[in-house]
């Protein structure tokens, strides 16, 4: 039985729960972070991030986003520290974003949503792979970065140039020789909790670590992501924008945070 889901008023968030049920669980994401109700934690680290460019693979339209999908087979590229214990494996990076400026992230800060979302995805190195890992508790740890509408970012630009390669659902291409460190803020303050996938199959295995502070995007950066499609060649062209699900029910659960 194909578990088709998507972004719109048929397949999208609403309609998620049907062949996913777990998305009523109680430890689902997003959310909305609202900082003065996050707890400071001294005890939580700084985030410990080591990536080797040379992991970088390729880059896909998964027809859901795209992402940029990393070598790890071995530790060159990892995270460490902060609400985690033990080492984590960068897997792969993708965004989340909106058809407007003024909506497009999935985690929201006291309602305020950005336009764009970064989510740096990585598998707890206790268990033999990705696969495994997204099924534990405590498999996954995903770092999200808000992106704001501002000057032109660099740094997003490699990537974004890229894009134009992989238009349509299915496509890819080589993509090297890239550190995703480069799309960090200086800040490495973050809020942190216990969450899951925010897409099917909505695992409940994602210790979330989302940066407070934002990079920025120009308008005509956004622009190149919403030039992508959801569909294949061959079908009627839809637009890859609104790639978002809303937060979701707290259900109890702390956020804490990494600063004052
Ligand atoms: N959007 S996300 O929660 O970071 C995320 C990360 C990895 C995933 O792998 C599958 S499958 N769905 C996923 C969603
Ligand atoms: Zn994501």
């Amino acid at each position: 039985m194909s578990h088709a889901w998507g972004y719109g008023p048929h397949d999208g968030p609403e309609k998620w729960a049907e062949s996913f049920p777990i998305a009523n669980g109680p430890r689902q994401s997003p959310i909305d972070i609202v900082p003065t109700q996050a707890q400071h934690d001294h005890s939580l680290k700084h985030l410990k991030l080591k990536y080797d460019p040379a992991t970088a693979k390729g880059i896909l339209n998964n027809g859901h986003s795209f992402q940029v999908d990393f070598v790890d087979d071995d530790n060159s590229s990892t995270l460490a520290g902060g609400p985690i214990s033990g080492i984590y494996r960068l897997r792969q990076f993708h965004f989340h974003w909106g058809s407007s400026d003024d909506k497009g992230s999935e985690h929201t800060i006291a309602g305020t949503k950005f336009p764009c979302e970064l989510h740096l995805v990585h598998w707890n190195t206790k268990y033999p792979n990705f696969g495994e890992a997204a099924s534990k508790p405590d498999g996954l740890a995903v770092v999200g970065v808000f992106l704001k509408i501002g000057s032109a970012n660099p740094r997003l630009q490699k990537v974004l140039d890229a894009l134009d390669d992989i238009r349509s659902k299915g496509r890819q291409t080589t993509f090297s020789n890239f550190d995703p460190k480069t799309l960090l803020p200086a800040s490495l303050d973050y809020w942190t909790y216990e969450g899951s996938l925010t897409t099917p199959p909505l695992l409940e295995s994602v210790t979330w670590i989302v940066l407070k502070d934002p990079i920025s995007v120009s308008p005509a950066q956004m622009a190149k992501f919403r030039s992508l499609l959801f569909t294949s060649e061959g079908e009627a062209p839809c637009c890859m924008v609104d790639n978002y699900r809303p937060p979701q029910p707290l259900k109890g659960r702390k956020v804490r945070a990494s600063f004052k």
